[in-house]
Formats: C-alpha cells, sequence, structure tokens
C-alpha cells in the first residue's frame, strides 16, 4: 500500500518548519519546506517576491508547489505554505495528506516573526494582520486538520510525538500504508 504524505500548516511563524522537521527526522522521510523550495526554484525568499512580484503572485506560487509536492513521492513531510489553505485545489488535495495544523495566539506569533528574514512584511501592525488572518483561515485550517496543536502551549517535540503517534493509529485502522 502507498505510504501518506505529512503536512504541517499553521499561520507564519506557527512552528511548522520545526516540528516538519522533528517528523521527517523521526521517520526517515525528506522533507519540502515551501520557503526552501520557493528560494531554490526561484532564487528568491517568500519576502522577495512578495516585494517584487505581490503576494497574490507568491500566494499562487506557494499553492502550486504543495499541489506539486502532494502529486509527488507520497512519502514527505511537508512544510506548507501558511497562505495555501485558502487554495480550494489545495484543500481538496489535503484530503489525502495526513495535516498537522499549529496553532497559536497571533501576539505570539507576532513575537515569534522578529526572527528570521524570509517572511514578507506586513502592512499593518503584525498581531492585527496576524489576527485577521487567522479568522479567515481557521474554518479552513479545521476542515483540513488530523491534528491540531497549540505550538504556544506545547513544545516543539511534544507536538511531533503526538502527531506521530496519531500517524501511527491512523496506519493501523487502514488509512495509511
Ligand atoms: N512549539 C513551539 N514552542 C515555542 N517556540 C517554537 C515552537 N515551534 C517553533 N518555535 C519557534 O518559533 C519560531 C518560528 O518557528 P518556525 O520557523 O518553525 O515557524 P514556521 O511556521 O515555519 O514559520 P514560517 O511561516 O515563517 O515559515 C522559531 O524561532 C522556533 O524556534
Ligand atoms: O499570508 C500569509 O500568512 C503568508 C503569506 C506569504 O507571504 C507566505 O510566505 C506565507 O504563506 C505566509
Ligand atoms: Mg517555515
Amino acid at each position: 500500500m502507498t505510504d501518506v504524505p505529512i503536512v504541517v500548516t499553521g499561520l507564519m511563524g506557527a512552528g511548522k518548519s520545526t516540528v516538519a522537521r522533528l517528523l521527517a527526522d523521526a521517520l526517515g522521510r525528506p522533507l519540502r519546506d515551501s520557503d526552501d523550495e520557493l528560494l531554490e526554484r526561484y532564487g528568491m525568499t517568500a519576502a522577495d517576491i512578495a516585494a517584487d512580484l505581490g503576494a497574490a503572485e507568491l500566494h499562487a506560487r506557494e499553492a502550486s508547489l504543495l499541489l506539486e509536492a502532494l502529486a509527488g513521492d507520497p512519502s514527505v513531510v511537508i512544510a506548507a505554505a501558511a497562505s495555501a489553505v485558502e487554495d480550494a485545489a489545495a484543500r481538496r488535495a489535503l484530503g489525502q495528506a495526513f495535516v498537522v495544523f499549529l496553532d497559536a495566539p497571533p501576539a505570539v506569533l507576532a513575537e515569534r516573526r522578529l526572527r528570521g528574514t524570509h517572511r514578507p512584511r506586513f502592512a499593518r501592525e503584525p498581531a492585527e494582520a496576524l489576527t485577521e488572518r487567522r479568522k479567515r483561515r481557521l474554518a479552513y485550517f479545521s476542515e483540513v486538520a488530523d491534528l491540531t496543536a497549540d505550538s504556544s502551549r506545547q513544545a516543539p517535540e511534544e507536538i511531533a510525538a503526538r502527531a506521530l503517534a496519531r500517524f501511527a493509529k491512523m496506519k493501523r485502522s487502514g488509512r495509511a500504508e
């Protein structure tokens, strides 16, 4: 039987790359991180693409990368772009994956996004922009999620352990492998 891809999703700074790396290492799977793939393919960070070509183009590229990753080798762990759940085709394709949704209060995410340079700038105050995105996307994240974890309350290692246990249970019950 075929493997099931694991996808980690959530807003900017939720901990997707961190948890996806732990899952990939634990399962011996390759990691496909949207930000790395953008850089590899276009030679630009998400921040550069948003600044030079606009947010709509960035989001279209991010949704395409997720669809491509889901259509490829299923034995992967994918750190998806935060925006990808807004794409209906991407949400449909996520139905075939085991999806971990990392949630956290916008104020915590706003603080975390000060680290790193790949994240696009917000026109508005970050906590406000993240609150608006969370409100707009929460139903989508919930629709695709097989597991939801609050990354302001649990360490990445705890979240990864929960995800691995749930994934193994799902496999035993026959949905995966
Ligand atoms: N569960 C957690 N608890 C506390 N801090 C965390 C947790 N997960 C990640 N972090 C920290 O938050 C920051 C953002 O994590 P990470 O880069 O993994 O998020 P991301 O969702 O991939 O962000 P982006 O959307 O920008 O790609 C990092 O400094 C990371 O160490
Ligand atoms: O709207 C957002 O939350 C995001 C926008 C893009 O810039 C991306 O880099 C990422 O999907 C986060
Ligand atoms: Mg990341």
